[in-house]
């Protein structure tokens, strides 16, 4: 099957916090989603850039829920790009690891009666993680991007991007805050998704592997 490829239809000039990016609108031949880039910088034929690929969690994201570490790790990542002056933050619409809202918010019911999110996604019919990271590697390229630095605890992400042919130079460990809400999600990650983490009890910080800095990708 040949790669799908995409297209950026538009950039326009975002100002935030953190000072101004780029968001990138990209079209592409898989699905029917917006994809989005947002760039700080100078990021093309650039080396080891910071990248935080970011799917979708519109319940982390906008609404700032407790169940998860997403909403904090979009803004940490936007941070640190800003703090290096340069980076990508690739924002995947791959809602609930790539099975939607409605059913995430189904599998978050599942989890009430006492599953963990992957048994809740498998009770349902999905696998336990559906995410496709083949147009995240599209967009880089598009982008210019020669080589990464990851910001994610996910071994598996950086894995699939180097199978799409992504050099990923290295890991660079994103925090969490630990609550009542989003502990035994967190350990659950740990457990049976490979997450790179250490969860410590509720009200103190996730210590990462590696704490502070970025190490070796493999
Ligand atoms: N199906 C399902 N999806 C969830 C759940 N909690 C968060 N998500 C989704 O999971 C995705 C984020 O994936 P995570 O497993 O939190 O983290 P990751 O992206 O694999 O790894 P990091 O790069 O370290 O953040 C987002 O699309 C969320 O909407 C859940 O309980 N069930
Ligand atoms: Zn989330």
């Amino acid at each position: 099957m040949s790669k799908p490829t995409v297209s950026r239809l538009a950039s326009t000039r975002i100002p935030t916090a953190y000072g101004d990016f780029q968001l990138c609108y990209y079209s592409n031949t898989l699905d029917n989603k917006e994809h989005l880039a947002f760039v700080m910088g100078s990021v093309s034929d650039a080396e080891n850039v910071l990248v935080r690929i970011h799917s979708e969690c519109f319940t982390g994201d906008v609404l700032g829920s407790r169940r998860c570490d997403c909403g904090e790790q979009l803004d940490r990542s936007l941070q640190l790009i800003a703090s290096q002056g340069a980076g990508v933050l690739v924002y995947l619409r791959q809602e609930g690891r790539g099975i939607g809202l409605l059913q995430k918010m189904r599998a978050y019911n599942l989890q009430d009666q006492g599953y963990d999110t992957v048994d809740a996604n498998l009770l349902l019919g999905h696998g336990a993680d559906e995410r496709d990271y083949s147009l995240a590697a599209r967009i880089l390229e598009e982008l210019g991007v020669k080589s990464i630095r990851l910001m994610t605890n996910n071994p598996l992400k950086i894995h699939a991007l180097e199978s799409e042919g992504i050099r990923v130079n290295a890991r660079f460990p994103l925090e969490a805050t630990v609550n009542a809400d989003n502990e035994g999600y967190l350990l659950t990650k740990v457990r049976r998704m490979d997450h790179l983490l250490k969860v410590k009890p509720a009200a103190t910080r996730v210590s990462v592997i590696t704490a502070h800095d970025c190490e070796p990708a493999d």
